[in-house]
């Protein structure tokens, strides 16, 4: 005999019980990269939420799985003002520019000072703002200062959590971007298709969210790392690279290459490290930041008029590293 249908009572709580594991077989899949269902158990709960909230449409949620595949036609992007700016990076080309770099630090600090080593990925910058753990809003960097709102295409970007794991008020910067495959998929369907195709994955991502569309943008797997923390709220880290474990404790995808080093020669070696091994990552990066780690030699460092005086990015653009 066909199932019951089940009362608004029942509705109610399958619901969120379906919501919830929903998002955590989700958060494991897009945020972790390392689901522990397969592909079909997550559909069949899917179809099972998608049902219930079909026959009662009362019951769905902001935070619902079912909210990801977008379905609205913006009419355009408002701005954005960036209470807290999204400032630049001085470029390094060479060796020599980076250890230049360390000897203004540690002349500036007084002492060594440890650097945090991240990728720099080759994406569209992005502020996300979370009240009381709610994804509440998304911005483009814009001019660092005035941005786009595009809170309504990044929610239906699946690695960006909709409710964090801890109820707390913060503003946190990555960035969005398109993996190499999803590139190459996309322009392929787009030659077929007989559209212009996209110069580079970093154009395809900043083309993908500038979508009025955003069913459009829920097709385009998009996916972020994020890597700075603007307003900290509750969260206690006092350092890069502490920051980044923490953002990670809260539900937020960060990039796992990051490295501790305590010498610019350590520096010199990650670079080195991931010019070489910067073909094989599934992204695209255009370079490696260097940030002093610890956060009370940042705030006595600084900023010049555009930039941290206390982090320098060094360009992968040219095809050999200058030693
Ligand atoms: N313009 C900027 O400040 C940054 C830009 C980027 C980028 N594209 N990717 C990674 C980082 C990072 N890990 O800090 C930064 S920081």
């Amino acid at each position: 005999m066909a199932d019951q249908p089940l009362t608004l009572a029942e509705a109610t709580e399958k619901a969120k019980e379906l919501r919830t594991q929903l998002n955590h077989y989700s958060h494991e899949y897009y945020v972790e990269d390392k689901p522990t269902v397969e592909d079909y158990v997550y559909d069949r709960l899917y179809k099972e939420l998608l049902d219930i909230e079909t026959n009662y449409p009362d019951l769905i949620t902001a935070d619902s799985p079912t909210q990801r595949v977008g379905g609205k036609i913006l009419q355009g992007f408002e701005k954005v003002t960036h209470d807290i700016q999204m400032f630049s990076l001085n470029d390094g080309f060479s060796k020599e520019d980076i250890f230049d770099f360390d000897e203004r630090v540690q002349k500036l600090a007084g002492k060594q000072v440890g650097y945090c080593c991240e990728l720099k990925i080759d994406g569209l910058a992005i502020s996300l703002k979370y009240e009381n753990g709610k994804f509440v809003q998304g911005a483009t960097r814009g001019d660092g200062t005035l941005g786009e709102n595009i809170t309504e295409n990044l929610k239906t970007v699946k690695s960006i959590p909709l409710e964090l794991k801890k109820p707390i008020s913060v503003e946190v910067r990555g960035e969005c971007y398109m993996p190499k495959q999803s590139f190459v998929n996309l322009n392929k369907e787009r030659e077929e298709a007989g559209q212009d195709v996209f110069a580079n994955p970093r154009n395809a991502a900043a083309g993908s969210l500038r979508q009025l569309d955003t069913r459009m943008v829920a097709k385009r797997n998009l996916n972020t790392f994020l890597y700075t923390v603007a307003d900290f709220g509750p969260m206690t880290a006092q350092t890069q690279f502490d920051a980044l474990n923490e953002l990670s404790e809260i539900g937020l995808r960060t990039n796992p290459e990051k490295k501790l080093c305590a010498t610019i020669e350590d520096v010199w070696a990650y670079i080195e490290e991931y010019h070489e091994k910067r073909t094989d990552l599934p992204y695209e990066i255009d370079g490696i930041v260097i940030k002093v780690n610890d956060f009370t030699i940042q705030d006595e460092l600084g900023f010049t008029v555009k930039a941290p005086r206390w982090a320098i990015a060094i360009s992968f653009r040219q095809k050999k590293l200058k030693r």
